[in-house]
């Protein structure tokens, strides 16, 4: 190759490398959505615990953690079930704290959340099924839950953020979180299969950091037209279509890690929201109703990283799906994915409303370059079949295990029927999702 041809195409690629030069530079934009460069979503330093003014919610979650009997469980153990009881009322006793010390503190307010959110989690589902009135959940839990709920703008309950980003701990302090230094400090059923089902999701996280950097690198890009950037541009879809194929692996890999029986007999009910699949109503006591709209249970459709993918590569989930099937399986609910941004950290959601706001998108530059639209279509694929393998994941763990009888002692979950095969946010599961993987092959450009 002569020498000025090779110096051309060097400065063709650093002219879109160099966008984001310096770490500085990179992290300030992605800092102002509280997103690391390194650790994506979560945060770069993991919490700490509140300080000792909150010692009774700290203590009082530690203590439940994998040991309160879920309201499921018919024949427990009479000693454990009182047990059980007791934990709840100490909680029906305690005053009602004020958050105001932390308000200045987005960790510690984080925090707050992770905590209350968990403890609320544990009061609601420990409490015998065989019961009809509303479950009432106290106001020592739902006023504090629901104020730093409102400053951190997300949903007073138990979300994504709370089961894995703000869960997961590195074992050892010294060195980064990664999938060989991570644990999970909170579980309710205390079993390997849970703390392997928060795993699997870290994982889709930790590996998508990639994918954080690659839609950086295109927002910072001045004019993504211009004919300069590309042969990165092409570059960094073919990465982001390896990067989804991993993903895809790493989702599989759950199969391996987590037994279909215990996620859906003594793991799932704990993540059922107010009222989910027909459940019993929540009241949450000294708040007005108004400000309990989302409360739906917790959700990986709530992760901001797949989110991003779908803004980048402009999924649009609210069409219906295409071609339309039979009426009786027509229950895609095309208003989810914006729901679940609402379960978000506030900032998370941020930034997948910059993606939204992008005024050239990555699309619409490969509608125009023929030369990127197979790349850009090779991303979009790779996205459709991480949702294919998605689908089948959640048909085996609970389409299949809705028609399974329950181990011994658990009442059957008769609001799960063999139609009432429902996600945690109440939804039919495989029309949903099928309903996003139709919106996702729709993005192939021709
Ligand atoms: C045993 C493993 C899993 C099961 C049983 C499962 C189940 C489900 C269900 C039932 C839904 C429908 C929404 C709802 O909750 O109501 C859903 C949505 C979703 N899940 Fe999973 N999931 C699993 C693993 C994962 C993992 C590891 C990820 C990666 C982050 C993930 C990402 C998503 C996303 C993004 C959605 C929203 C719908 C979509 O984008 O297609 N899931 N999942």
């Amino acid at each position: 190759m002569n020498a000025l041809l090779l110096i051309h195409l060097i400065q063709k690629i650093s002219s879109y490398y160099g966008r984001c030069p310096s770490t500085s530079d990179s992290r300030c934009t992605l800092e102002k959505y509280d997103i690391d460069e390194y650790q994506g979503f979560f945060p770069s330093v993991a919490h700490e615990k509140l300080p000792k003014s909150f010692d009774i919610w700290e203590a009082h979650l530690a203590d439940a953690n994998g040991r309160l009997i879920l309201g499921e469980v018919e024949d427990a153990d009479f000693a454990e079930t009182e047990s059980t009881r007791e934990w709840r009322e100490v909680i029906d006793n305690w005053p009602v704290l004020t958050t105001e010390s932390l308000e200045d503190e987005p960790r510690l307010l984080q925090r707050a959340h992770t905590v209350l959110a968990w403890l609320v989690q544990h009061y609601a589902h420990s409490i015998p099924t065989d019961r009809t009135e509303p479950i009432r959940i106290p106001k020592s839990l739902a006023v504090p839950l629901v104020r730093v709920s409102k400053i951190l703008r997300m949903a007073p309950i138990l979300t994504f953020a709370d089961t894995v980003l703000w869960n997961a701990r590195p074992r050892d302090h010294r060195r980064p979180l990664s999938m060989d230094n991570v644990r999970f400090e909170n579980t309710f059923s205390g079993t390997e299969d849970e703390e392997n089902f928060y795993r699997s999701s870290a994982s889709v996280e930790l590996r998508g950091v990639e994918v954080i950097q690659i839609i950086h690198r295109y927002l910072n890009l001045d004019d993504p037209q211009n004919r300069i950037n590309e042969s990165g541009l092409r570059s960094d879809l073919l990465r982001l279509k390896t990067v989804l194929q991993e993903l895809t692996e790493l989702m599989e890999g759950v199969k391996e890690a987590v037994d279909p029986r215990v996620f859906y007999w003594q793991v799932r009910p704990w993540f059922d929201g107010n009222g989910s699949g027909g459940g019993r109503r929540w009241v949450y006591e000294g708040v007005a109703e108004s400000a309990v709209v989302d409360t739906s249970g917790p959700s990986a459709g709530q992760s901001t990283i797949i989110h991003a993918i779908d803004a980048f590569l402009g999924i649009d989930h609210r069409q219906l799906r295409c071609p339309i099937p039979s009426v009786r399986k027509q229950h895609g609910d095309t208003a989810f994915m914006d729901r679940m941004r609402r379960y978000m950290p506030g900032l998370h959601r941020d930034f997948l409303d910059h993606l939204d706001d992008i005024p050239v998108t990555i699309k619409k530059v490969a509608m125009e370059r023929p030369c990127l639209r197979e790349a850009y279509n090779d991303a979009v694929k790779a996205l459709k079949r991480l949702r294919d393998i998605h689908i089948r994941v959640a048909c085996l763990y609970i389409v299949s295990m809705a028609r399974s009888q329950p181990p011994d002692g658990f009442q059957r979950r008769v609001n799960r029927g063999l139609d009432g095969a429902r996600g945690t946010g109440g939804n039919h599961v495989a029309s949903l999702l099928k309903s996003g993987r139709d919106a996702t092959q729709n993005a192939v450009l021709e």
